[in-house]
């Protein structure tokens, strides 16, 4: 079996580690016997309907975020949202998570349409989050990671959390939610990268695309103990920093 997983804008909206959850979701794959293709789409390249079968789109500042809303408004955001409404997975971090939404209105500059992904929207505060994260998710149960984003993420009622903030400020500092879930799709502000050391998620993700592609597929399991043991002393330390 082969996944190919696409990078969106990896070449540019890449500067807060993001990456490793590339790393981690072609590791997990190949750990199993799973070929894993990475294909990195830029500003400007078109986005081909059903080629993909797992999408992730990381942080980015501001600057690279105008450039990068309008090359996904219009045809190429539709593409991606089509192929997330019929259950091709997602992952988008901080600026990618921001522009899946309705918009995301920045402190200079014009606001940046979203494509509408999530029923949500961004407005960038005074204030940075930065620091440790803990979110308690039904789905994944204990999640943790690293936050540094100025955008307040408000959630529509189509739109349902990926969890609850313990420790840090989420997705406005205000509501307690942190992220958003729709169909396989995942938005959140966790870096870290969020999937090394949140490995339930990268096997959703993976299991989701792997049910697409080739149908009921038992995933098998891999040893997370070393995983599970970082998550616990980083939810230990968060936990320390309130
Ligand atoms: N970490 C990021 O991707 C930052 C996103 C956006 N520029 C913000 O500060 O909210």
């Amino acid at each position: 079996m082969k996944l190919t997983i696409c990078w969106l804008y990896g070449s540019t909206m890449n500067i807060y580690g993001d990456r490793g959850n590339v790393l981690a979701l072609a590791q997990r794959c190949r750990w199993r016997g799973i070929e894993a293709e990475v294909v990195t789409l830029g500003v400007g390249e078109p986005l081909e309907a059903g080629r993909y079968d797992l999408f992730f789109w990381g942080g980015g500042q501001d600057r690279e975020q105008v450039a990068v809303a309008a090359d996904i408004s219009g045809p190429k955001g539709e593409v991606l949202r089509a192929e997330v409404e019929a259950g091709v997975p997602l992952l988008a971090v901080c600026g990618g998570y921001q522009l899946l939404g309705r918009f995301y209105r920045p402190h200079d500059g014009p606001e940046l349409p979203g494509i509408g992904l999530f029923d949500a929207w961004t407005i960038a505060g005074n204030e940075r989050f930065i620091g440790n994260i803990v979110v308690d998710s039904d789905e994944f149960g204990e999640v943790v990671g690293f936050e540094n984003h100025s955008g307040r993420t408000y959630l529509g009622p189509g739109a349902r959390p990926l969890g609850r903030v313990r420790v840090g400020r989420g997705n406005n500092g205000e509501d307690g939610t942190e992220g958003c879930r729709y169909r396989n799709a995942i938005g959140c502000y966790l870096h870290g990268a969020l999937l090394p050391k949140n490995p339930a998620i990268a096997d959703f993700l993976i299991a989701a695309a792997l049910r697409r592609r080739y149908g009921e597929v038992t995933l098998s399991p891999l040893d997370d103990t070393i995983e599970a043991a970082a998550r616990a002393a980083a939810v230990q330390r968060a936990v320390g920093t309130r």
